[in-house]
């Protein structure tokens, strides 16, 4: 009887699921979940952050529930209320281990907070301040590099590739202490390791099917036997993300080899390189070898730590930093609304403190506006470690025309973070919520939104996720895009061209040209502006 019940009980949860909203599934054996990863589910994921309320259910393979939260009470609830309950599923830890090794994303519970310690203060704003000028003079020297190429008549201008270049470049010097690209005026060369951080982000969502499994696959025999499995195994974006793997793991090995030496030499060889020891890893080794014994982190540790901040930090803002810059080309008043409110505060010329450049408010509110509207992260999971309930802010509507005020969520149902369903809920952010209107933060926001307890770490968005694992790199990124965008638009006008531009999912949004090419690029016309 014991078992019957326990049965029974099951049976009626996953009848709850069941009761839940969402689009409909033609497949039982597939379900319509795959839709949501699909590199061209821009629609699907609309439709689903918008049409059937604040929890929605999609369908996995062989009938398995997979829900779409972006109730603020309940993502509160899952973020920090019962953060230990709702963790991301053993199979992306796995993942995250195979790809980096045992670094943030890979760790859970006591583990992952130690590591967090430990690099918390090299993210806070008092380090932020020291960084602006490394920031400045890296940004310089890439607007040499782009003014080059206009001038020499060249005005269509892939501007995913020198944000990628920035991208990499900054957190190299501000991050590990190291320079990757010389950014040299009369360069044309690609970097090689930004190619590779490139693909990482789009060829993981073609490996998703293993990524599943990671935690299944991770078990398989020794190391030596999965290592000769994968290296035969006929899957081109699997040997890919292999090939970026090992590309990413030599480096971050050799850039801690050559930090560790300086250290070693005393601070007076740290000075004269690159970052001049305040850059993030320097801080990080220095601070780690300060640690009590508990605290201190391993030498295997430090390095996943670099090779996931490469790859975290890069994709993430330039994609965005060119998402900006398309929409700034297509809003071409904004762009020169936006460019007096630079100008007037001398901001391209890095003559501004670090308090002063955050507080410009156009540049602030573009910045804000296109983290809501266009979340960069869209696929994030987390999956309940024991049977739960998750609250909601306001009843809804089951299927069968019940209505409830939380819903209980069985002991591993997979929940995806609803981020850009929060950003755009009409409830919250009214009825234009799906319009990109950076005046909207020029004024004080809805009550509705400062009311609602978003669990999200960033100014009531969901973009940089909420909690113990929210993004470590928010302001990082942020002083990027206003250093970036000061001195560009002090220097260059943006339009658009007459390529089709398309936006495509990944674990990071990318732009192409058209549909189908597989390659991320963002072309934009150019001009050099005369005051
Ligand atoms: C627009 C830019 C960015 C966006 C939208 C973004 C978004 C996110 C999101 C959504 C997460 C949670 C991921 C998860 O739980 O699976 C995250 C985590 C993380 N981000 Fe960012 N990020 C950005 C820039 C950066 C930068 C510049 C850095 C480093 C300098 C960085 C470092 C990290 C790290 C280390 C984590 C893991 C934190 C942990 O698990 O404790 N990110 N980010």
């Amino acid at each position: 009887t014991w078992l019957m019940r326990m049965q029974s009980s099951q049976r009626s949860t996953y009848r709850t699921l069941g009761n839940i909203p969402g689009p409909s599934s033609h497949s039982w054996l597939k379900g319509n979940f795959m839709k949501f990863f699909d590199r061209h589910g821009e629609i699907f994921q609309q439709d689903v952050a918008l049409n059937y309320g604040p929890i929605v259910r999609l369908e996995g393979r062989c009938g398995r529930k997979i829900l779409y939260v972006s109730d603020p009470k309940a993502l509160h609830t899952m973020l920090i209320k019962e953060e230990n309950v709702y963790e991301a599923t053993d199979a992306f830890f796995a993942s995250r281990r195979l790809i980096f090794g045992e670094c943030l994303l890979a760790t859970a519970g006591e583990h992952h907070r130690r590591q967090r310690k430990i690099l918390n203060p090299v993210f806070s704003v008092s380090h932020m301040r020291h960084m602006l000028p490394i920031f400045y003079n890296v940004i310089f020297k890439l607007r040499e590099v782009v003014r080059t190429k206009v001038e020499a008549g060249k005005s269509n201008i892939d501007v995913l590739e020198w944000t990628g270049r920035a991208a990499l470049e900054l957190i190299g010097q501000g991050g590990l202490g190291y320079s990757f690209d010389p950014l040299a005026a009369d360069t044309e060369t690609r970097n090689e390791y930004g190619d590779a951080l490139k693909a990482l982000n789009a060829n993981l969502m073609q490996v998703e099917i293993f990524i599943r499994y990671a935690d299944v696959l991770i078990e398989l025999g020794p190391r030596r036997f999965r290592r000769f499995v994968t290296d035969i195994f006929p899957h081109p974006h699997l040997q890919r993300v292999k090939d970026v793997i090992d590309t990413m793991d030599e480096k971050s090995r050799a850039i801690f080899r050559e930090k560790e030496t300086a250290l070693e030499n005393g601070d007076k060889a740290v000075l004269h390189q690159v970052g001049e020891g305040k850059d993030i890893m320097s801080v990080f080794i220095k601070a780690n070898n300060a640690a009590s014994e508990q605290d201190r982190l391993p030498e295997n540790e430090l390095i996943a730590q670099m090779s996931l901040l490469l790859s975290a930090a890069t994709d993430t803002t330039s994609n965005t930093l060119s998402r900006i810059l398309y929409l700034l080309a297509e809003h071409r008043e904004l762009q020169s609304k936006l460019r007096e409110e630079i100008l007037e505060s001398d901001a391209g010329s890095g003559n501004i403190s670090y308090d002063e450049l955050n507080k410009l408010p156009l540049l602030d509110a573009v910045c804000r506006e296109t983290l809501r509207r266009y979340p960069p992260v869209t696929n994030l999971v987390r999956a309940p470690r024991k049977d739960s309930v998750l609250p909601l802010s306001e009843p809804i509507c089951g299927v069968d025309g019940t209505m409830m005020k939380e819903v209980a969520i069985p002991k591993g149902t997979e929940l995806l973070i609803g981020t850009f369903g929060c950003n755009v809920n009409k409830a919250l952010w009214g009825e234009d919520s799906l319009e990109w209107k950076p005046e909207r933060w020029l004024s004080p926001l809805p009550r509705a939104v400062t009311e609602a307890s978003i669990p999200g770490v960033y100014s009531n968005l969901m973009s940089f996720m909420g909690g113990k694992r929210a993004c470590i790199g928010f302001k990082f990124s942020e002083m990027e895009m206003k250093v970036v965008l000061s001195v560009m638009l002090s220097n260059f006008t943006f339009e658009l061209t007459d390529k089709p531009i398309e936006w495509n999912i990944g674990v990071v949004w990318y732009p192409t040209i058209g549909r189908h090419s597989d390659l991320p690029q963002l072309l934009l016309k150019v001009g050099l502006y005369k005051a």
